[in-house]
């Protein structure tokens, strides 16, 4: 066939496609239709391309959150703070290579962005120039100002990340609430006006008093995603780990899990080794290769005289 004609039988091929099937991602934009319109906005994390393609499989999920919880829930590690930036870097480009259609937000992993505004900048350049990522997340209010309004001025949305910010457990004595007391809600609230002046696209709460959200929700225009936050933020940002019941160690009192991967899996595997042990798997008719028997034979037949 001529090249003129391959190309016009594609044409009319693709053309029977209808024009919504077009692939277009969410942008910072869509988000902030969605809060305009007070339709909750779905996050979820998401730590390599399997958790990726899940997500952009969800109909319903708006943005994917390539979270540092990886640390913890991927990687096995105590806390966020072993997080290795390259490590971090190279899963965000695995969950990225699932994404088509989600909005995509990725979290500033501790010791990439504190030494200077310099290094911020540059780690923060160096993810988004894996492409389709959306925003940056960065943990911290004042101490941050700086950083955020650099990347703010190179381009980079930055979604500003208070309450409960686990990157500085170690401050705060472990994974605690924030924002409990009249004071402590408070300096929240002073916290999240200021990263809505210094340029923040977004803010995340996490761990907080749902009436505190919903006080500070009410009084700023951008959207605001809560994790342990309660029900009255502009969205809701799960990690996908404890929502599909895979994570392990207790979980904390915002977590609502939707499926038990972790006794599944089990089941499954110890199903797969029984099946091993017995010999029913593999079956010889569904899971092997056949070969005819007259080249068997003729092999044999070679094989004898080696
Ligand atoms: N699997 C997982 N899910 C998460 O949501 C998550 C991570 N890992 N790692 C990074 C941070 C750490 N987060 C956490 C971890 C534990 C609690 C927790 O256990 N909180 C207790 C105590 C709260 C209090 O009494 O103040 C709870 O019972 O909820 C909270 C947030 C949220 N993030
Ligand atoms: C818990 C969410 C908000 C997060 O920052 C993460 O998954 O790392
Ligand atoms: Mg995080």
């Amino acid at each position: 066939m001529s090249l003129g004609r391959q190309l016009a039988s594609a044409s009319r091929r693709y053309s029977s496609y209808p024009a919504s099937k077009t692939i277009r991602q969410n942008s910072l934009q869509d988000l902030y239709k969605l809060h305009k319109n007070k339709e909750p906005i779905t996050v979820i994390t998401a730590h390599d391309y399997i958790t990726g393609r899940f997500a952009e499989a969800s109909p319903g999920i708006d943005a994917i959150l390539v979270g540092d919880s990886l640390s913890m829930v991927a990687k096995g590690h105590p806390s966020t703070l072993e997080l290795d930036f390259d490590d971090f870097y190279h899963s965000t480009a695995s969950v990225l290579r699932a994404v088509r259609e989600k909005f995509v937000i990725v979290d500033m992993p501790f010791g990439s962005f504190e030494e200077s505004v310099e290094q911020c900048t540059r780690s923060a350049v160096k993810l988004m120039k894996l492409g389709k990522v959306g925003s940056v997340k960065i943990e911290g209010s004042y101490e941050m100002t700086d950083r955020i309004r650099s990347l703010t001025n190179a381009g980079i949305p930055v979604t500003g990340h208070i309450g409960l910010q686990p990157q500085k457990f170690n401050m705060l004595g472990g994974f605690k609430a924030q924002g409990r007391n009249a004071l402590g809600a408070l300096d929240i609230y002073k916290q999240a006006l200021h990263l809505q002046k210094i340029g923040c696209k977004m803010l995340l709460f996490e761990c907080i008093p749902e009436k505190v959200a919903a006080f500070i929700t009410d009084r700023v225009d951008v959207p605001t995603i809560g994790i342990g936050a309660g029900n009255s933020t502009s969205g809701q940002v799960l990690v996908m780990a404890d929502a599909l019941g895979m994570s392990d160690g207790k979980k904390a009192k915002f977590v609502k899990s939707y499926l038990d991967i972790n006794s599944l899996a089990v089941d499954a595997l110890t199903r797969y080794s029984a099946d091993v042990k017995s010999k029913s798997f593999p079956n010889s008719e569904l899971h092997t290769y056949p070969m005819k028997d007259e080249e068997f034979d003729e092999f044999e037949r070679m094989a004898k005289d080696l």
